[in-house]
């Protein structure tokens, strides 16, 4: 079968929530909400191999590191594997006191009083009980009416209050989950809730959590925003109900789902680091916590290391994390495009000459330094860049800063290349080019074997020294007004070649006692063309003579 022509036979559109005066578009989001992991959960029940005790501990060791204080564990009820792994945290005391776990139970009385079991000795805890509300689950899951659905919720529940009296030496928390909020009707939803609350009791200081499942993604974000807020507004007691978000990202707008809740109300975000989970995913909660950072709002978490997380979520899921995921990605700080590496490339120039931290950097919505990122890989160099491409790969990896003029010349040799090989230009390609091109490498043509600059009484400069020519070593001298126009002066009169300097610069390339300097000339040759020279030394007045047998290497 194919796509339909007519896909409204098949697939119906979400209605819209009737809500007018709703609040969520005029707020913003101004502080961290309380954050819980689901990825030794509902991330891990989505993977292909599900993670041992090794690698449960590990990811759990590393939430603790990024400072999530709620973590779901697992389903204990599931086997061995995370019964035994949650009763170790709690028998090896590997739970910190401000941190809480959590499991996830269904709403059957022996599975929620397994779940008791493996929790044994815990100085507190969250059980997590859900059923299916919507109309589909209602009809084709279960089979049931309104009624019934609810009253499974109303018997878990129960359970739940009978087994926290039993185990009674934990601080016993309390989630319920309407699953499938978003497909159902928020006024049933809160109907459900409504009983299961009359059944736990919770107060302002012992609130219930009420998770608020996009189980599958159904329709636009707001919509799931007008049902948060709808939600809030309906739920009695509400300052005795922590409404929690659980977005997945079906339709590939998990992340500004949860947003859009937080807005509309949410207290608290249930995810996954890098959005690991059923199907397309959990709501992402590396990202959720960025945005929130680079609207200036401390997410309360760390991945000032996110390359580490990275790689222990990939190696704990054996899933890879995309390139262009966001925040993380290889390739998320990296331009390939020359309109965006010059702004770029003036971006970090105007970040050091102001005096503010405020970071105003064309297409980098983040500074990756903060991310533990370099900046070596915020640019890179393929036939789709610029001059400031390679500029700033000189910079980086050579200390060179070509003046403006020469990075034009420059360019038609890099360009050439990249079309050549087809290819991403590395720093080294580059660097090849850059000295095959002002003659750098040796044997030179002209190359410079040592000199003397004097004055003379009438105050020109006189240039004194050796010059190999084609390897043969002569001694040669000639006058200007200074150094450069005396070094001119010697090619002229020992060995007829003929320039004339428009235009030379020089800086310092690095810091220190054993710093060099880089010198530039841009000279006319006797045919009237432009010539450009290049001089390296750990002296800038060598490094200007090198320039200018650079440039006359290029003559010759
Ligand atoms: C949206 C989510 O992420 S929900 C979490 C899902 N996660 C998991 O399921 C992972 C762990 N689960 C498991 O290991 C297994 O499902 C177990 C051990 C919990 C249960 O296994 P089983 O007893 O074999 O049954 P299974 O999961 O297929 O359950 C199906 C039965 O439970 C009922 N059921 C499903 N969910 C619930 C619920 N939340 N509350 C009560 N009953 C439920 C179904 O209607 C069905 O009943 P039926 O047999 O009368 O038709
Ligand atoms: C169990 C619930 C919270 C869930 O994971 C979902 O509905 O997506
Ligand atoms: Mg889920």
């Amino acid at each position: 079968m194919s796509m339909l022509k007519t896909p409204g036979d098949k697939y119906r559109p979400f209605p819209p929530i009737n809500l007018p005066d709703r609040q969520w578009p005029s707020r913003a989001i101004t502080q961290a909400p309380r954050w819980l992991s689901t990825d030794l959960r509902d991330g891990n029940q989505a993977l292909i191999d599900p993670m041992g005790a090794e690698k449960k501990s590990r990811f759990f060791d590393l939430l603790l590191k990024v400072g999530v204080k709620e973590i779901e564990v697992g389903f204990p009820a599931s086997g061995a594997t995370d019964f035994d792994f949650i009763s170790g945290l709690v028998k090896d005391g590997r739970i910190p006191d401000d941190v809480i776990v959590q499991v996830l139970t269904q709403s059957r009385r022996d599975l929620i009083e397994t779940s008791f079991a493996s929790l044994e000795g815990a100085h507190s805890a969250i059980v997590h009980l859900y059923n299916a509300v919507s109309p589909v689950w209602r009809k084709v899951v279960f089979g049931m009416d309104k009624d019934q659905i609810k009253a499974i919720a109303i018997e878990g529940a129960k359970v739940l209050r009978d087994q926290a009296a039993k185990y009674h030496g934990t601080d016993w928390r309390f989630e319920y989950s309407p699953e499938t909020f978003s497909t159902a009707e928020v006024e049933y939803s809160v109907e459900v809730c409504a009983a299961v609350m009359d059944v736990l009791q919770p107060t302002p200081d012992k609130p219930i959590i009420f998770n608020l499942p996009a189980t599958v993604e159904c329709a636009t974000p707001n919509i799931y925003a007008d049902q948060v807020e709808l939600f809030g507004r309906m739920i009695p007691n509400r300052d005795s109900v922590v409404i929690s978000l659980h977005t997945h990202n079906d339709r590939g707008t998990g992340i500004a789902a949860c947003e859009l809740g937080l807005m509309a109300g949410g207290d608290r975000v249930e995810g996954c680091l890098f959005g690991n989970g059923e199907r397309t995913g959990n709501c992402d909660l590396v990202t959720v916590a960025l945005n929130m950072y680079t609207q200036g709002v401390d997410p309360e978490l760390d991945f000032s290391d996110i390359d580490a997380i990275a790689k222990t979520v990939e190696y704990c899921n054996q899933l890879p994390i995309h390139p262009r995921h966001p925040y993380v990605g290889e390739l998320v700080y990296t331009s390939f495009s020359g309109s965006h590496q010059d702004a770029i490339k003036k971006g970090f120039a105007a970040m050091e000459a102001k005096n503010d931290p405020v970071w105003e950097m064309p297409y980098l919505p983040i500074d990756p330094a903060d991310l533990g990122r370099s900046y070596e890989a915020v640019i890179r160099v393929n036939s789709q860049s610029g001059k400031g491409g390679f500029a700033w790969v000189l910079e980086q990896d050579q200390g060179l800063k070509l003046p403006k003029k020469m990075q034009a010349h420059f360019s038609t040799q890099v360009q050439a290349l990249a079309d050549e090989l087809g290819r991403e230009l590395f720093a080294e390609d580059i660097w090849a080019v850059f000295q095959r091109t002002y003659k750098l490498n040796t044997p030179q043509h002209f190359q410079l074997i040592d000199y003397e600059e004097s004055k003379a009484p009438d105050g020109t400069r006189l240039f004194a020294g050796k010059i190999a020519l084609d390897g043969k070593e002569q001694s040669v001298s000639g006058r200007g007004n200074g150094l450069i126009s005396s070094v001119v002066g010697t090619l002229r009169d020992a060995f007829g070649v003929v320039l004339e300097v428009k235009d030379y610069s020089e800086h310092a390339m690095t810091a220190g006692s054993d710093a060099r300097a880089a010198a530039y000339v841009e000279c006319v040759g006797a045919d009237g063309k432009t010539i450009w020279g290049v001089g390296i030394d750990e002296d800038v007045a060598t490094a200007s003579v090198r320039a200018v047998l650079s440039a006359a290497n290029g003559v010759a």
